[in-house]
């Protein structure tokens, strides 16, 4: 009996402890939760308290108030709860909740929104921390939770601001990109097809040419409307910039559907649109790429869409055609090509190098040829032959030529001031840059700007632009002409038999081809040839430039002739300015290259 009493006693002294015990961490829990309470009034949160099991939501005032509940406290459930998550949120906000009460997670966090009393949503960002018993179960979870809705609006306007383009509100090229990137994803799952369309507006430049980049940006506005009407609500409509646009078509069964959506690309651009009183329509040239038939990776596919496009223009614009593996690689390569020179002038990427012309009889340097330089980083140094054809069948060598016109003059006007000897800067020019006389005026602004004599500059011209007088280039070397500009023909003697434009032109100069001049040691007729058009030349009153001299033999039986100039290896090559500033430096001061 005394056994058990002992026995009770101690139970007793052990429930006492316990309780003891209890009460305290009670009250430690009460000051916690307390003090968690005070710091989250402070930080302007609002609590929850959760109970996994019986699914017990507690949601403190100030929470109600930060969703725009207009309740006090209150008690529910956490399944009431999440019928107020955000249907799109939904799913997400339940795994990022099982990851923390698995334990997966040291704190759940998530970002969400929630409905308010309004039927509107709120951006809320949750923190939290489950209490968990010995075997790591969670047994309680307490948190709170943030209005973000502010920061998310503000978030989304700059994410809105670098993936649209904002003239039409359209994707821009990086969200294209991404979106084709998830196309081709989901084409793969799916088993079907994506179509990408390379959208180019026919002679849109001729609209923001002659009316002005007002009515350009508003036709381009206008047609990116009417082009939305063309698709279906899962493709993509998106702007690269300029003209040209990118249509995403995604989960294709059949290319028919592609042509059908080009068709009506087609007649959309053909319908008139009216900006300011003006009528005036475009057409389109369109490109077609299929994933997975002609690649798999966005990039691959772009540039496919891309030459496709160039073909179709090629075709005569206001048509679509398809890529073929078969396409010309070549051509493929042009037009890629094409699409970087557009930028080489604003990306520095163009350059001059000088090459020496020196006088046959003394050895002085009389003057340079100005001769352009590409670096492309895609493709390296581009040689001049393949990038200039280029430039003029784009019409890109009007503005290019302005900036070598400027660039040679200017260099030109300052190796003079320096050196104080005259000095003849030679800068080839083409065709485009004589439409509507602007060689003229861009002359006349350039030597006013560099204050270079007219005297010592001189144009080099092809054979064809002279051949070619009908289109008007007559008018525009008259001009030049009485300005005091010197003239020469370039490449002399490959062109055209007929000789008579020499006489119609006010011509200063000839320069034999270098063909020639490279057959002098080998070929009977060169030196027959050379010889007779120095005394040709001399006779109308025109001075003779040798290209090409390589060679000692060269240089003597051009003297031998009378041949005024020379240019060529022999003497230098083509050289950036630094460098031709000390060779010129040189003959000035140490003697003739002769
Ligand atoms: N084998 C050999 N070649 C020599 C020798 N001496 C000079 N050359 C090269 O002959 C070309 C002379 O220029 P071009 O006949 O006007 O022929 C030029 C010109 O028609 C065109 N070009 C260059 N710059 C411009 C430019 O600013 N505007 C235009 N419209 N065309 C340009 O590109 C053409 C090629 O230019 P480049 O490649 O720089 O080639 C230059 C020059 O590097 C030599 O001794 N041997």
């Amino acid at each position: 009996m005394s056994e058990r009493i002992a026995e009770l006693e101690a139970e007793n002294a052990l429930l006492k402890q316990r309780v003891i015990g209890l009460s305290k961490a009670e009250k430690v829990l009460r000051e916690t939760e307390a003090r968690y309470a005070l710091a989250m009034q402070g930080a302007n949160e609002g609590l929850w308290d959760w109970d996994p099991v019986s699914k017990e939501l507690y949601l403190s005032a100030r929470l109600l108030r930060t969703i725009g509940m207009g309740k006090d406290t209150f008690k529910t459930t956490s399944n009431e709860w999440l019928s107020w998550v955000h249907e799109e949120d939904r799913e997400h906000y339940q795994q990022v909740l099982c990851h923390h009460l698995k334990g997966e997670t040291e704190y759940f966090r998530c970002e969400y929104r929630v409905q308010n009393s309004s039927g509107g949503y709120v951006w809320v960002l949750a923190h939290g921390m489950a209490l968990r018993n010995d075997q790591n179960i969670a047994y309680r979870m307490v948190g709170s939770i943030g209005d973000i809705t502010e920061q998310k609006e503000y978030q989304d306007k700059l994410l809105h601001q670098a993936t649209y383009d904002h003239l039409t509100g359209l994707p821009n090229r990086a969200l294209a990109l991404d979106r084709l990137s998830v196309a081709i994803s989901r084409s793969r799952r799916n088993k079907t097809s994506v179509g990408l369309l390379f959208v180019d507006l026919d002679n849109f430049k001729k609209i923001n040419d002659t009316l002005g980049h007002e009515v350009g940006d508003l036709h381009l506005k206008e047609i990116s409307n009417r082009l939305g009407y063309c698709f279906r609500e899962e493709d993509t409509i998106a702007r690269l910039g300029g003209d040209e646009f990118l249509v995403i078509l995604p989960d294709l069964d059949s290319p028919k559907q592609v042509e059908e959506v080009c068709e009506r690309i087609l007649a959309t651009a053909m319908q008139p649109v009216t900006i300011n009183g003006y009528e005036f329509s475009t057409s389109a040239s369109i490109g077609v790429t299929i994933y997975p038939d002609d690649g798999y990776e966005p990039s691959g596919l772009l540039r496919n869409a891309d030459a496709a496009m160039y073909q179709a223009k090629a075709q005569g614009k206001d048509t679509f055609c398809f890529f073929t593996p078969e396409m010309d690689q070549e051509t493929v390569r042009k037009f890629t090509m094409e699409s970087y020179l557009r930028q080489a002038l604003s990306k520095d990427q163009l350059s001059l190098h000088y090459q020496s012309i020196v006088s046959a009889s003394s050895g002085d340097v009389v003057g340079a040829e100005a001769l352009l330089r590409w670096h492309c980083p895609e493709y390296g140094q581009v040689p001049p032959d393949q990038f200039i054809p280029l430039a003029e069948e784009s019409g890109l060598i009007v503005t290019i030529g302005d900036w070598v016109l400027e660039t040679a003059c200017l260099q030109a006007a300052e190796w003079m001031a320096t050196a104080c000897v005259p000095f003849k800067i030679a800068v080839n020019v083409s065709y485009p840059q004589f439409r509507d006389g602007h060689i003229v005026s861009t002359v006349e602004k350039v030597l006013k700007k560099s204050g270079l004599p007219a005297q010592c500059l001189e144009l080099e011209l092809t054979e064809r632009l002279l051949m070619e007088d009908e289109r008007g280039c007559a008018e525009a070397l008259k001009k030049l002409s009485a300005m005091g500009v010197q003239l020469s023909i370039d490449d002399f003697g490959t062109g055209f038999s007929a000789l008579n434009y020499l006489q119609r032109f006010p011509v200063n100069t000839l320069k034999i081809d270098r063909s020639f001049v490279a057959e002098l040691d080998c070929s009977k007729e060169s030196p027959a040839l050379i010889s007779a058009i120095i005394q040709m030349a001399h006779a109308l009153g025109i001075e003779v430039v040798g290209e090409g001299v390589e060679t000692r033999q060269q240089v003597n039986f051009l003297t031998l002739q009378t041949c005024d100039y020379l240019q060529g290896y022999h003497f230098a090559r083509p050289v950036p300015a630094d460098q031709f500033q000390l060779q010129f430096s040189e003959s000035c001061y140490l003697g003739a290259y002769i």
